[in-house]
């Protein structure tokens, strides 16, 4: 098995719908415990990415890499090292936090009902694990989705647009969960998002999408910690690297998206 040291690598993904290339040569890597904010306009692609990373779409070119297993060829392997959240989660009103998170436990193998209360105390829900999730707030619907994502103990985690129409209390949360899973729990994360400054707190790493590539990396944490310097960036082909004088992840999104790169 090679290159094992990354959760996720991407190669060269390409998608194409109708006539238009939807995903262009995307490469993307991810290290054991990165948050990775994937940012990008509407239309951008983010989707279309997430959709064949979770193997819900064929790629038309390009390999999928998941620890180190081909999602193609070793699909089973590859998937179950991954949870994914798009969208807000779907769990039925009517059940507890624990009667749903315990039927989807009953699909996964090797899931025991100590696995599930242990994920919904990781999640900050253990005080509400006996409530109807009806009577839950959206912030804690989407700890629950993270609880469940966590079931089969992944590697790679897949959120599309967390922090989307939540209270600043049920953010701060969500944030404060994603961080601490990353840091206590080695795990990755891939995060779709249009809100920068929340971004901008949780990320490691941000990559920037236009037109199907991508054309710029950030490195948030150098970012964060120097507002002075600029910015170091790892740019993909067939931009050259730049460096950017932006001291906050949204000037260098605007930098990237409106101004000279990556411009076609
Ligand atoms: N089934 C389809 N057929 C043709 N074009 C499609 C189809 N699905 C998506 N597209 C187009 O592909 C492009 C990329 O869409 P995608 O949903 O991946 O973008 P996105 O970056 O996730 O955008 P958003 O931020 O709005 O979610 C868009 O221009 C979209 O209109």
């Amino acid at each position: 098995m090679e290159n094992k040291r990354f959760i996720l690598e991407v190669r060269e993904l390409t998608k194409k719908l109708g006539s238009r290339t939807v995903v262009d040569r995307l490469n993307l890597r991810i290290e054991e415990g990165e948050i990775y904010g994937f940012l990008g306009k509407n239309g951008s692609g983010k989707t279309t990415t997430i959709r064949m990373i979770t193997g819900l779409v064929h790629p038309d070119a390009g390999e999928v890499r998941i620890c180190g297993y081909d999602l193609k060829s070793q699909f089973k392997a590859a998937i179950s090292l991954v949870g994914a959240i798009v969208e807000t989660p779907a769990f039925y009103a009517q059940l507890t936090a624990y009667d749903n998170l315990k039927l989807t436990a009953n699909l996964l193998p090797g899931v025991t009902r100590h696995r599930v209360e242990e994920v919904l105390t990781i999640a900050g829900l253990s005080e509400r694990t006996r409530d109807k999730v009806g009577s839950y707030s959206l912030g804690m619907k989407q700890r629950l989705g993270i609880a469940c994502a966590l079931l089969n103990r992944p590697k790679l985690i897949i959120l599309d647009e967390p922090t989307n129409g939540l209270d600043p209390q049920g953010m701060k949360e969500i944030k404060e969960l994603i961080v601490q899973l990353a840091s206590e729990h080695g795990i990755s994360f891939l995060i779709s998002s249009h809100l920068l400054r929340d971004i901008e707190q949780i990320c490691t790493m941000a990559g920037i999408i236009r037109n199907g590539k991508l054309i710029a990396e950030c490195d948030v944490r150098q970012l964060r910690a120097s507002r002075e310097e600029p910015i170091a960036i790892a740019a993909s082909e067939p931009m050259h690297a730049i460096r950017s004088k932006a001291t906050t992840l949204e000037q260098f999104y605007f930098d990237m998206t409106e101004g000279g790169a990556g411009n076609d």
